[in-house]
């Protein structure tokens, strides 16, 4: 039986945002590696004439990295955390750019970490990824790396620490505002959110659909400390419930216990 709490309200209309790496795709050492198969490309356009429109994904990948992947299909997407908006498929990708001490900083990682086994720099113009895989020393070693080069980027930015990399992030880049721009414009304005995603910088994008009385999904880890309040195994499970003819059934989520500390963590 589903608690009361996921029942959902008569007439509600939803809104879909899904993070793509960790929860669409799975991940592969290197970032141009992962492939679209036309599977998804269905799915996600079932779920987009479904819900009229109003599906986008948010990414930190940049917009013209999704389109690269998605490619012919258009999204409506945040890119970049939230940096880069299209809230409409016909507005043009417009690449946000790399300020000049960021530059310089991946210019050096480039020269020093650039030939490191399982190292790839990934540059997006204002965000600097630099991803490790599932190598806790090198995490370590990167993230230390991260921190002290923070003083001589531009105020406000920060270190994420993900599941596979840091990534170094101007003030401007959250999931959560993505959602909230999105949720201001047709067609989702009005309509109740569901945000599924798998890693750090999700979290934030949990709490906004949090406060604007939606659902929060976390792929995988159930180890970890997370916002969100229900829970799908992995990137199969996220596409067996998105491709249920019933979407959304609330009911085959699985319901998180959250402690206190849980929360904490993900602030
Ligand atoms: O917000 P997301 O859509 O989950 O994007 C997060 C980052 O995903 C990509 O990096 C991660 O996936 C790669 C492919 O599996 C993997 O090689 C890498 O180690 C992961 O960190 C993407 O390359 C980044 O730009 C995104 O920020």
């Amino acid at each position: 039986m589903p608690s009361p709490a996921l029942a959902p309200a008569a007439g509600d209309r939803w809104a879909l945002f899904l993070d793509i790496d960790g929860t669409l795709l799975e991940h592969h050492k290197d970032p141009t590696g992962v492939v679209v198969d036309d599977e998804l490309r269905t799915l996600l356009s079932n779920l987009d004439r479904q819900l009229g429109g109003a599906v986008a994904v948010i990414s930190g990948r940049s917009l013209a990295s999704i389109d690269t992947l998605f490619q012919p299909m258009v999204l409506r997407a945040g890119g970049l955390f939230g940096i880069e908006l299209r809230l409409s498929p016909d507005e043009p990708a417009v690449a946000a750019e790399e300020p000049p001490a960021l530059a310089a900083l991946a210019d050096r990682a480039e020269a020093e970490l650039g030939r490191a086994p399982n190292i790839v720099i990934e540059r997006k113009g204002p965000v600097l990824a630099i991803h490790t895989g599932p190598h806790p020393q090198s995490l370590d070693h990167i993230t230390r790396l991260a921190k002290a080069a923070l003083p001589g980027l531009p105020d406000g930015y920060r270190v994420v620490e993900g599941n596979v990399g840091v990534e170094l992030l101007p003030a401007a880049a959250l999931k959560g505002d993505a959602v909230y721009r999105f949720m201001t414009v047709e067609p989702f304005k009005g309509r109740r959110p569901i945000f599924i995603g798998d890693d750090v910088p999700d979290e934030h994008a949990f709490e906004s659909v949090h406060a604007l009385g939606g659902i929060s999904v976390k792929v995988g880890r159930p180890e970890q400390a997370t916002a969100a309040l229900h829970a799908l195994a992995d990137v199969a499970a996220v596409r067996a419930w998105l491709g249920d003819p019933q979407f959304p059934l609330l009911d085959k989520l699985v319901r998180r216990e959250v402690t206190e500390a849980a929360e904490e963590a993900a602030r």
